[in-house]
């Protein structure tokens, strides 16, 4: 297939990165080589999107300096950037609305494009419903327009099944109008979870699974807890996120205990 012929991609990975791990980089780059293998698709753009404090997590430190980190790890990439319009908002996002957002904008920037392109007849235009970002009216997209996946890890897919932590309706519009790159977690098994809902079945061909062979338990949670015991956290993380911790004595025991008596965002509903 020409590469003018395959789908653009833009990969959303929405999450706590408390702190970012050399694990969250990588699971960019192991969706990238799935789906770009099957030869279908051509992955432009990944975008890191941490949490906002709404969210109150037990553990999680400020957003400012989630970003800051994030934005350490990945300035070496040519392709993945950290966008921090999420953790601006007020309240907590629910991801689906996040989805919505930077579909919208994928939207904007091609009609923009469009614009410049006009008169050379390189685009062909499209009416669609415009359900996404959830208006009944009609708006132009390009039919070149990227599409935008959610990247997770296996046990976010497997969180859809906690009671009343996402809205079914949500669920429904990320694998339906979206899709998802998932990538395998140890203590998951996301086929599984996947065979046994209805719904996640019924768009299992909007669900890549990622397998990733060599077994990785690095997680924010290990990263934390060495920190607060002094133990080194070198090669888990980029030097410069180490640096960044270190610099500004972030986790510590203290710190994770924040918002330890809230109830989480999602519950609050
Ligand atoms: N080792 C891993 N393997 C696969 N996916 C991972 C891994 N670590 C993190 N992820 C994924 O990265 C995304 C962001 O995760 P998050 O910031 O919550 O990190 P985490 O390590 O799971 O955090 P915590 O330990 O604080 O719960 C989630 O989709 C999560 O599933
Ligand atoms: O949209 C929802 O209903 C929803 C419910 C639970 C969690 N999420 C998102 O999933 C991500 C989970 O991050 P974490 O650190 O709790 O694994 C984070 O970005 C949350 O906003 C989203």
């Amino acid at each position: 297939m020409a590469s003018e012929e395959k789908t653009k991609v833009v990969l959303l990975a929405c999450g706590s990165f408390n702190p970012i791990t050399n694990m969250h980089l990588r699971m960019f780059e192991l969706a990238r080589d799935h789906l770009e293998d099957t030869g279908r698709y051509k992955v432009v753009k990944g975008i890191v999107s941490p949490v906002g404090d709404p969210y109150v997590k037990k553990g999680l430190i400020k957003a400012c300096h989630r970003v800051r980190m994030a934005r350490l790890a990945t300035e070496n990439s040519d392709w993945i950037t950290v966008d921090d319009w999420e953790c601006q908002q007020i309240k907590w996002v629910p991801t689906a609305n996040v989805l919505r957002h930077y579909h919208g904008e994928l939207i904007s920037n091609e009609n923009i494009d469009d614009d410049v392109d006009k008169g050379k007849g390189r685009k062909r235009r499209k009416l669609e419903d415009n359900e996404n970002a959830g208006q009944s009216s009609r708006i132009n997209t390009n039919a070149d327009t990227p599409q935008l996946k959610l990247l997770c890890g296996a046990d976010v897919l497997e969180s859809f099944g906690v009671p009343s932590l996402w809205k079914t309706d949500d669920i429904e519009e990320i694998v339906s109008h979206h899709g998802m790159v998932c990538i395998t977690r140890s203590g998951c098994d996301p086929e599984k979870f996947i065979n046994q809902s209805d719904l996640l079945y019924k768009h299992r061909e909007n669900i890549h699974v990622v397998r990733e062979w060599v077994t990785n338990d690095i997680s924010a949670t290990h990263v934390r807890r060495s920190l607060r015991r002094g133990q080194s956290v070198r090669y888990l993380l980029p030097d410069p996120v180490v640096n960044y911790i270190q610099e500004n004595n972030l986790f510590s025991a203290e710190s994770e205990q924040n918002n330890a008596d809230v109830i989480l965002a999602p519950f609050q509903r």
